[in-house]
């Protein structure tokens, strides 16, 4: 039986639009709604959050509020490495992409032997850095700081010294390595891209499961690839963010993409994935109530939270 722990991170700081820090409690209105007991079976740990950078002048324009993302990342890699040291499995519910760095980042400290594989399922492949981003916003980079990744290579922007300084701090938070090898990540359903990371997909090889194979294949045999994909792997740690479902019905996300994955794929794909062993941890991000009518996303992203959740208690 593993022992789940909820971990709630309500930034929305490194989002481009306002309100995902409301995500979460978007969900548990949801949870009310659908009378479902959910939030009252495990207990949640609150990280805190940096969302009062916001008031603030940004003073750097590739990597917006890098000073108070870097913060948020070390709080989550901090509770991270400590659940995982104390072998829980960590359940954890956050506002902006960004922070899923810090969530991986603090599994490999715990385990720093074991190779840890990434499925990210997004719309987005999130592996910008400050020298490639066309907006600034850090959610992003998550993936680009985990792999320790600046892509220079692609090189369209001019940090600051004082950004690039707040950037290695963030590269190295959990040590002076890469947190895992960009070749251990598989994407699902990421189709909205821009050269920088294209150049990075076809640099290493990154795995893409389109929506378009995701249909026609069906989600079974596209999670025993995925989790195939990741042979090697001795853990792995699954990133699902709201925008990989089709942007039709993904209103309550700051980045919506048309193309995506349905609500019963979502659904059945991280109920699938999560059955592997090897899994240690699963995240949930970008649900934002402010862009939405009715509550209706996090209505959906609950449905997912659960069903992915009881997937993982009925198959240990
Ligand atoms: N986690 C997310 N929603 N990421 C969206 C990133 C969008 C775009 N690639 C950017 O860097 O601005
Ligand atoms: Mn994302």
């Amino acid at each position: 039986m593993r022992e789940i722990k909820l971990v709630e991170v309500r930034s929305e700081l490194a989002a481009g639009t306002r309100g995902a820090s409301m995500g979460i409690d978007a969900l548990k209105v949801a949870s009310l709604d659908k009378k479902s007991s959910f939030f009252t079976q495990f207990e949640p740990i609150n990280v805190p959050d940096a969302n009062n950078y916001l008031w603030r002048d940004n003073e750097f324009p590739n990597a917006k509020h890098i000073d108070g993302v870097y913060q948020v990342l070390n709080n989550v890699f901090n509770t991270v490495e400590l659940l995982r040291l104390d072998g829980k499995f960590p359940i954890v519910l956050a506002g902006d992409h960004s922070t899923a760095a810090g969530t991986i980042m603090g599994i490999k400290a715990a385990h720093p032997e074991k190779r840890l594989g990434v499925i990210w399922i997004d719309a987005h492949a999130d592996l910008h850095t400050p020298y490639t981003t066309p907006s600034g916003n850090m959610h992003g980079m998550p993936l680009a700081m985990v792999s320790r990744i600046d892509n220079l290579d692609s090189k369209l922007n001019e940090p600051s010294e004082k950004t690039i300084d707040y950037w290695n701090r963030i590269k190295s938070i959990g040590g002076d390595f890469p947190k895992i090898s960009p070749k251990d990540i598989v994407f699902i359903s990421v189709r909205d891209t821009e050269e920088p990371e294209n150049y990075l997909i076809e640099k290493y090889g990154i795995k893409n499961f389109e929506t378009k194979e995701v249909r026609e294949k069906g989600v079974s045999k596209i999670a025993e690839e995925a989790l195939q994909h990741l042979k090697s792997c001795d853990q792995i740690y699954i990133s699902f963010d709201v925008d990989s479902i089709d942007s039709n019905i993904s209103k309550g996300t700051g980045t919506p993409v048309e193309n995506g994955l349905t609500v019963d794929e979502a659904i059945s794909l991280n109920a699938e994935l999560i059955k592997d062993k090897r899994v240690c941890c699963w995240e949930i991000v970008e649900v934002n109530p402010t862009l939405d009518s009715e509550n209706a996303m996090a209505e959906i992203a609950f449905d997912v939270l659960e069903t992915t959740t009881n997937s993982l208690v009925e198959n240990f």
